[in-house]
């Protein structure tokens, strides 16, 4: 049998076009090649698993391609790019700073630096994590990176930009890269998913997508947890039950009762959700979610804000219109009020009830304030008297 190897590392990009969501990056590398403005320091800042590493190692590659191609890729078939490919190049050495920080680890890099590569034009030094260097190891480093040798370039990625001191700053040409959409996630789990034959619904890669929190990495190896768990077919209800998710069902129902004025609805959905284990923190972070997610449904243009399935996001459209928008205006305020006050509240569930308790009879206060300011002769009035 063959060896199963993580999705995160068996679909490396390996070149700048199949690198996902960070074309200002790539492009602006990849100009820079072919005009012949490559810089000697660069510095990749951004969240975890958003492709830093990738990008630094097919830069690493492209320059020293001996038969580059028209759109400025590597052509993955020189010598170099074998042996790139292989991990087998001396043209290129990773640091991870995370785990090597000392001024000998530093120094032993420098060292290396000052011989030129035998074969090909670039040395390339990555550290990874590069804020997790020692002060120390820092200062050592300073030096070659201000006067490197010609051949010699670096690649510092990070992803606490503000860690890094000035002095490092000023020498690097910095990229910020970007959190990938869920859209584009979905989009590079369902080529995965093709590629290994595996069906999977549309909604299921979704959810995967949303909580990856925008690193791929992370929706890659969800992703390989989902398949093992539920083999050749993943659907939606499993993604749910395996990453033990407050699914949107539990908010789509929420809504329902409040919109309906329906307490006893809503305070047996809350103990259901704690039944079924669920944070009661996330819970509330979760509605106001939903609730903002309805009031972006509110408008044809930023409904597009809203990162869901087509499935998903009719339901959205459909709640919203039940609810009105100076109803969801105040919930979502409630709700962000509850989310505020929620770790000071000595009883906690009680705080989210006392909530609940508010939100159910707000669309009734609403509409009957709304009823009231327009000033007519009609029920509101009835009310008061
Ligand atoms: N933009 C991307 N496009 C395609 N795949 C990506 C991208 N970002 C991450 N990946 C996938 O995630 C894996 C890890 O990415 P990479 O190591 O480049 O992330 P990183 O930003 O350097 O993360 P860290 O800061 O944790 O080192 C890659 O092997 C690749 O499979
Ligand atoms: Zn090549």
């Amino acid at each position: 049998m063959e060896n199963f190897v993580v999705s995160a590392r068996k679909y490396r990009p390996a070149t700048f076009r199949s690198v996902v969501g960070q074309q200002h990056v790539t492009t602006t590398l990849q100009n820079a090649i072919v005009s012949n403005h490559l810089a000697q320091a660069f510095l990749f800042c951004g969240p975890r698993g958003v492709g830093k590493t990738t990008c630094a190692r097919i830069l690493a590659k492209t320059i020293n391609c001996q038969n580059l191609s028209p759109e400025t890729e590597a052509c993955d078939q020189c010598d170099s790019c074998r042996s790139f490919n292989q991990n087998a190049s001396f043209n290129v050495h990773e640091l991870d700073a995370a785990s090597n920080n000392s001024v000998e680890d530093i120094r032993s890099l420098v060292e290396q630096v000052r011989y030129a590569p035998q074969t090909g034009k670039y040395k390339i030094y990555i550290i990874d994590e590069v804020h997790m260097l020692s002060n120390a190891a820092f200062n050592a480093f300073l030096k070659t990176l201000e006067e490197p040798p010609s051949y010699a370039i670096f690649i510092l990625a990070t992803t606490e930009r503000h860690k890094i001191i000035p002095t490092i700053l000023s020498r690097c040409q910095i990229f910020d890269f970007n959190r990938i959409r869920v859209d584009d996630i979905v989009g590079h789990l369902g080529y995965i998913a093709q590629q290994e034959q595996i069906t999977a619904e549309p909604d299921a890669l979704h959810l995967v997508a949303q909580k990856a929190d925008g690193a791929l990495r992370d929706a890659l190896s969800i992703f390989d947890q989902m398949v093992t768990f539920s083999g050749n077919s993943l659907r939606y209800q499993d993604v749910v039950q395996n990453l033990h998710i407050l699914d949107y069902e539990y908010y789509f129902r929420l809504v329902d009762f409040l919109v309906n004025e329906n307490l006893s609805g809503s305070l047996l959905l809350l103990e259901e959700i704690m039944q079924n284990g669920f944070d009661l923190h996330n819970f509330v972070v979760g509605a106001a979610e939903h609730l903002r997610g309805l009031l972006v449904c509110k408008d044809p243009v930023t409904v597009q804000l809203l990162e869901v399935s087509e499935g998903i996001r009719a339901r959205y459209v459909q709640q919203a219109q039940t609810a009105p928008l100076p109803f969801l205006l105040s919930a979502l305020n409630l709700v962000s009020q509850c989310d505020r006050e929620f770790k000071q509240a000595k009883n906690q569930r009680l705080h989210v009830e006392l909530t609940l308790m508010k939100l159910t009879y707000l669309n009734g206060a609403v509409q009957f304030a709304r009823e009231l300011g327009a000033g007519s002769n009609g029920e509101a009035k009835k009310k008061v008297a």
